[in-house]
């Protein structure tokens, strides 16, 4: 017996013929369409497509292998995971391996620091990693989050004012939905910037009120900038009530210096916004003598009573990067600082309509910030595998920023962090037009052709924002070691005959 369909009142959107779908490109939410989202984009999909002609065996193409610079994903270029961290992941996944009567294998298997740390990881889940945990993650990880952020910055932290996530970017949008009370809120951010920024903005309604980073002096902040940006957005009715810093950068990989960085929390006090400060690179940091990471938290709680007990931060913080990599794993954490307590009530009740953050994830947490130390059995081959990679991201990210400014027609400031060069090109005339005949923006069509003629796939600097006429592009350094000279000699030919073409 079919049902007797509920009669469709006039006013309501048609759906009145049975073919026609309820979900279509014009009845879906307007905002999700507005999201742009660069960095598995256009380019990146299709290197997917490339990469599946290749998997099946396609001979037609200039190159043998995508090399995925779109992405920083360093496991995906073959940057080993850490052994200490996957061999406590192992014992917690499969708790049968604790159990005395295998105690003698497992001891040939796993060293006995790993073996301790998973029976207090599974002890600090309940002894059940596939239970949801507490909806702001396990307590006992907290506190360890808390320990590295006292022991880093030299303040106090407190475990209920950190909330663990699958990984920064539910962070980000969790307190982004909390801050955006109305169409008219206005949240500023970098120029270029991470678009999970903007395009967070886009689907939660809000406006991006952009400020550009200075190139010439090494993407360093411009006050006069901000609060140009500042002035004009709040004079057209915009309720500004946050401001975004990335440090180190993404895409322009610069670690701010701390007068800068005081700048920014005066500015921030004096003008009511509150900061979110994303430091998911903060361990990526590859001139710490000139350069060091300051978080901050340690400018906030380091500045006068006024700021150190007012100013409202919250900060973020990943396993995806560092010298981590575990993308994939979905783990990070944030801080809340000077923020209300009924709103950090509402923060704890929106991270419970989400149950928890994945259990997996928070172990990987407790790894990140309290790994093996002098005296444990594991820290000699942690500390091999991390100074390692360490070295290894540092004299890619050397070598790669020297080659870019080998190149005709390129500039690139060198990365003192993260993991991305973002130089800029200055493109032909003719290429520019050539671009807009196909109608694609100019740096669009560089990595387009950059893509098919060596399998490169970077990001064009328009996925990033960047000041109107100029053309950027941003390129991961983690192809592997090994490779690198032939994948710089690739890019290097590729522009050569490029800028030969158009000249
Ligand atoms: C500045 C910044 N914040 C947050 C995130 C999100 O990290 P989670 O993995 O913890 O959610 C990223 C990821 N970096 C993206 C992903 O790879 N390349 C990028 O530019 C990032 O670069």
């Amino acid at each position: 017996q079919r049902y007797q369909p509920v009669p469709m009142p006039s006013t309501l959107a048609g759906r009145n013929s049975a073919e026609e779908k309820v979900l279509t490109i014009d009845t879906i939410n307007p905002k999700v369409k507005n999201v742009q989202y660069a960095v598995r984009g256009e380019l990146a999909i299709k290197a997917e497509e490339l990469k599946a002609k290749l998997t099946q065996g396609a001979k037609d193409l200039p190159f043998s292998t995508i090399v995925n610079c779109n992405i920083g994903n360093p496991q995906q270029l073959k940057q080993p995971p850490i052994t200490f961290f996957r061999q406590v992941a192992a014992l917690t996944e499969y708790p049968e391996l604790l159990k005395p009567e295998h105690e003698a294998l497992v001891s040939q298997l796993f060293p006995d620091d790993a073996v301790r740390r998973a029976r207090e990881l599974l002890a600090s889940a309940g002894n059940a990693i596939g239970a949801y945990s507490h909806s702001q993650g396990i307590q006992t990880i907290r506190e360890h989050v808390a320990e590295f952020i006292e022991a880093r910055d030299g303040f106090p932290a407190n475990p209920n004012d950190i909330y663990l996530t699958a990984g920064a970017s539910t962070g980000v949008q969790q307190i982004l939905q909390l801050l955006i009370s109305s169409d008219h809120v206005g949240v500023m951010i970098p120029i270029p910037q991470y678009p999970l920024y903007t395009a967070s903005l886009a689907l939660f309604d809000a406006h991006p009120v952009p400020y550009y980073l200075d190139e010439s002096k090494e993407w360093s902040m411009d006050l006069p900038g901000l609060e140009r940006s500042l002035r004009r957005a709040r004079s057209n009715g915009i309720d500004v009530r946050a401001l975004v810093i990335i440090n180190p950068g993404n895409p322009t990989g610069q670690c701010l210096i701390e007068e800068n960085m005081r700048e920014v929390i005066e500015f921030c006090y004096s003008n009511k916004l509150v900061l979110l400060a994303d430091e998911v690179y903060q361990t990526n940091v590859y001139y710490p003598e000139q350069r060091p990471f300051h978080s901050f938290k340690k400018m906030v709680r380091s500045a006068r009573p006024e700021i150190r007990d007012n100013l409202e931060l919250i900060s973020f913080h990943s396993i995806s990067k560092g010298v981590v990599g575990e993308c994939g794993r979905r783990g990070g954490y944030f801080e809340c600082v000077n923020l209300d307590d009924a709103v950090m009530g509402q923060v704890y009740k929106m991270a419970s309509v989400n149950l928890c953050p994945n259990v997996q994830g928070q172990l990987l947490v407790d790894l990140m910030v309290r790994p093996p130390v002098q005296g444990d059995a594991s820290y000699p081959l942690y500390r091999q595998e991390t100074q390692g990679i360490y070295d290894s991201l540092k004299r890619r990210s050397q070598k790669l920023s020297k080659a870019f400014n080998e190149m005709e027609g390129i500039t690139c400031n060198s990365a003192e962090g993260a993991m991305y060069v973002f130089p800029q090109i200055q493109l032909p005339a003719k290429a520019v037009k050539a671009a807009e005949q196909v109608g694609k923006k100019p740096d669009d069509f560089y990595c387009l052709r950059m893509l098919d003629a060596t399998g490169v796939c970077v990001i064009p600097g328009s996925g990033f924002g960047q000041k109107d006429g100029t053309y950027h592009f941003r390129s991961t350094f983690l192809p592997p070691e090994n490779l690198f000279d032939t994948f710089i000699a690739n890019l290097k030919t590729f522009h050569h005959q490029f800028m030969q073409e158009y000249s």
